[in-house]
């Protein structure tokens, strides 16, 4: 059975790698790709876990050997995933999961618009703000600047929600790691036909609402108070710009 390529982004400090561990112990068999970076590690960041720590020149390099999926420059440094984990994992069925900015998730939607991608939304930029506060501290060194310039991108990553095929808000941590669950275990349950009217049991029908109401048409409910405290206007659902009701 062919693997699916989930993509998570958000604006940093929303709590997506907080999300993703969770995540990875709830669902089995979901590969986490290691990005590669010019950033200097964080806190207790180990090579090979949370990133490739590489300099900028063997990073250009490897843009020049056209050895990456996507890239990106985020906040002056490079990102970019490496072609070769996701060719392994797909050629054994595995699952693959990305956590990435909204420019990659961008080039990878392009070149495989089958990739399922998830928005992760702080619920305020006050909470945003305490939480990339609380996470520097937490790690011994609180930036002004860089705390600064990390809210300031928000806005303009939150901007993009709407091309995401999932958005959910991570408001209360429990409810939005069940949310995040909710949607690798509905995707997993299409490919396996298992999601089919008759077919699904009880369980399978709760985790099948549960996605649903994150699908990024239905989810205007929950998005909109977030949406408003970033100013950022709701993106009319497709049927509705289509016939031009606003
Ligand atoms: N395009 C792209 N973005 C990445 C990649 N790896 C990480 N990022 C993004 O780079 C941004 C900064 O990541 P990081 O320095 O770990 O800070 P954090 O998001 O605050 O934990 C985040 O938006 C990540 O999703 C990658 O391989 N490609
Ligand atoms: N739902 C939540 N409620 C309260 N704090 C949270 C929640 N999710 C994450 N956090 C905290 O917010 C900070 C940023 O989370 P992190 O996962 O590092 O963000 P990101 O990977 O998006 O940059 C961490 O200190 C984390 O413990």
């Amino acid at each position: 059975m062919a693997g699916i390529l989930f993509i998570i982004s958000a604006p940093s400090g929303s709590g997506k790698s907080t999300l993703v561990n969770e995540l990875r112990s709830n669902v089995k068999d979901l590969q986490f790709s290691v990005s590669y970076t010019t950033r200097q590690p964080r806190g207790s960041e180990q090579e090979g876990l949370a990133y490739h720590f590489v300099s900028r020149e063997q990073f250009e390099a490897m843009i020049a050997a056209d050895d990456l999926l996507e890239y990106a420059e985020v906040f002056g440094n490079y990102y970019g995933t490496g072609r070769g984990p996701l060719k392994e994992a797909f050629a054994q069925g595995k699952d693959m999961l990305l956590d990435i900015d909204v420019q990659g998730a961008a080039q990878v939607r392009h070149k495989m618009p089958e990739a399922v991608s998830i928005f992760v939304m702080p619920p305020t930029p006050e909470i945003l703000e305490r939480r990339l506060r609380n996470r520097s501290r937490a790690e011994g060194k609180v930036d002004e600047e860089v705390i600064a310039r990390r809210l300031a991108k928000a806005k303009h990553e939150i901007e993009n929600y709407h091309s995401y095929k999932y958005v959910l808000v991570n408001d209360e941590l429990n409810r939005a790691v069940e949310d995040l669950t909710a949607i690798v275990k509905a995707e997993r349950y299409h490919r396996e036909g298992r999601a089919e009217p008759g077919k699904a049991s009880d369980g399978v029908q709760r985790v099948l609402h549960l996605a649903e109401a994150c699908r990024q048409q239905n989810a205007a409910p929950r998005l909109q108070p977030a949406l408003k405290a970033f100013d950022v206007p709701l993106h009319p659902a497709p049927e509705a710009a289509a016939s031009g009701i606003s």
